[in-house]
């Protein structure tokens, strides 16, 4: 029942602007995100965390909550009220980034990002409040120092600490009513849902009985009786853990960390991309459903996490095409990555800054690109043209599949869509059926349907729906797609 991320019309994939500010976002909703048909975004985690200054500023401080005040250094409440109003105004859903295994760790005492005090050795949090018989201890943890050392056995994963932070306890209703209030008080400003930090941490039941107490949507945006959208972070590989991402689908979706691992290995062409035929579910992951998918994400582009070698931004050629299939394929529902240029050496490295350590603005370029140290994946031509794409093909399924060698492929989506990829040492020049009406397309990966006219290269489909593709094995970005919404 939380599995619906209430796209607007059409709309089927989200991105996360990681450390956006909520002013950036609005405009961003307003200009960019609800004129070229993104459903959502996913936003840092709004609620007050503590302020590390060693090393400074790290970016996962934002994942040590010191209270649920709405005040963090990507604004404060008004202005997070008046972003999500403006984004559902312009089409495009909000997610807010919920970390709630955990407050911030046994580092002693301290304030937030809203000024509020705690000391984490009394585990007092009076920003909540929170205290002693709110977090899990020796009754429920029974490891050698009280923190997650043994990934194999499921009641150490989720009682005790994750890197020495205060692990909440959230078989108690106090906790879990102090969790859906913070949930409650999000509905109540507008948002769509949540992404479930930590998830593994966690029991299934206990997030099912926040989630319980959690009110519906607000009618006024989403109409009556819906309920929030929830993906749970679980970290699960596919390898012999018992915690696994199956355990946890009855309280929403689950990101789905094996899809990036296994495209990492096909566009690194350690895995030959005709096996693709039957991806989904056939590879034995979890139903489409069920998951969020994506290529990488904050933590593991960082080399984080079990996966380590997942493809990102800084190697663009994989990356836009990776991302291009992703969004091609019907499998799951899709989550675009949107980073900044943090310090490769410097894993901790926060967000770009001013020198008063506010996050600087984001600027753009004339070719609509980022500055100021954005990334804005979610702004390449590649990758928002194939967001337009995925609106295209709606509900079609896979049809047309054709490889031409072990990293030649290419597909349709029903008569609404084409695509063909080549990773191959070797062009391909074939006649391949595209599925769909006859007429002149834009190949949207090298340019736009501008003023009626392909600013690109077009591709002419017969009234048989067969067309000549070529698609050199040197270019840039060795693909072509093609769909209904961009034709001469
Ligand atoms: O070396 C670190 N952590 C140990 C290795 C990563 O372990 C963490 C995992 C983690 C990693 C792999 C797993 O299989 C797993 O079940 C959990 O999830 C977290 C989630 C949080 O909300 C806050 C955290 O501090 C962590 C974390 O430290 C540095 C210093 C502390 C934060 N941190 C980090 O590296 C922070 C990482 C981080 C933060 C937020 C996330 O949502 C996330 O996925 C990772
Ligand atoms: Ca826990």
């Amino acid at each position: 029942q939380y599995s619906d991320p209430h796209c607007a019309g059409g709309r089927s994939a989200i991105t996360h602007l990681f450390e956006w500010k909520w002013s950036d976002i609005a405009q961003e909703c307003e200009r960019f995100l609800g004129p070229y048909g993104y459903c959502g975004v996913q936003i840092s985690p709004p609620n007050e965390n503590r302020v590390v200054t060693n090393p400074n500023r790290p970016w996962w401080e934002r994942y040590q909550p010191v209270s649920y005040k709405l005040v963090t250094r990507s604004g404060n409440e008004g202005q997070l009220k008046d972003m999500i109003q403006r984004c559902n105004k312009a089409g495009v859903r909000i997610y807010a980034d919920a970390v709630i295994n955990h407050m911030t760790g046994a580092g002693g005492t301290g304030y937030g990002t809203g000024g509020s005090s705690y000391d984490a050795n009394s585990l007092n949090f009076p920003g909540v409040p929170y205290g002693g018989n709110d977090f899990n201890g020796g009754n429920e943890c029974h490891s050698s120092d009280g923190s997650i050392h043994n990934y194999n056995n499921a009641e150490e994963v989720r009682n005790c600490r994750l890197v020495g932070l205060t692990d909440l306890k959230l078989a108690s209703d106090y906790v879990r009513g102090k969790i859906a209030g913070y949930f409650n008080h999000l509905i109540d400003l507008g948002i769509a849902g949540f992404r479930v930090d930590a998830a593994k941490h966690m029991w299934p039941g206990d997030i099912a009985a926040v989630l319980s107490k959690t009110k519906n949507l607000r009618s006024d945006v989403f109409g009556g009786g819906k309920r929030a959208f929830v993906f749970q972070e679980v970290i699960d590989m596919g390898g012999s853990e018992p915690v696994k991402g199956g355990q946890y689908v009855g309280d929403g979706r689950v990101t789905n960390f094996i899809f990036g691992a296994k495209l990492a290995e096909i566009f690194r062409k350690k895995n030959a991309m005709k096996y693709l035929k039957n991806w989904g579910e056939g590879w034995g992951m979890m139903r489409s459903d069920d998951v969020v998918n994506f290529i990488d994400n904050h933590d593991n582009q960082r080399g984080h996490g079990g996966a380590g070698a997942v493809i990102t931004h800084w190697e663009p050629r994989p990356y836009k095409l990776a991302t291009a299939f992703m969004l091609a394929h019907p499998y799951g529902f899709p989550r675009i990555m949107s980073s900044y240029e943090y310090n490769r050496a410097d894993n901790t490295e926060g967000p770009p800054h001013n020198g008063d350590m506010s996050i600087k603005d984001v600027s753009f370029k004339s070719d609509m690109s980022c500055g100021n140290g954005w990334s804005c994946e979610h702004r390449w031509r590649q990758i928002y043209n194939m967001v337009a794409f995925r609106n295209k093909a709606g509900g079609d399924g896979l049809s047309n599949w054709w490889s031409g060698s072990d990293y030649q492929i290419a597909f349709s989506r029903g008569n609404k869509a084409f695509i063909a990829m080549n990773l191959d040492g070797f062009d391909i020049n074939a006649n391949l059926n595209t599925g769909l009406p006859g007429g002149t397309y834009c190949d949207v990966i090298s340019g736009n349907l501008e003023n009626g006219r392909c600013t690109g290269k077009t591709i002419q489909v017969g009234g048989d729906g067969k067309a000549h593709i070529n698609v050199g094995h040197s270019w840039e970005d060795p693909m072509i797609a093609i769909h209904i919404g961009a034709r001469q």
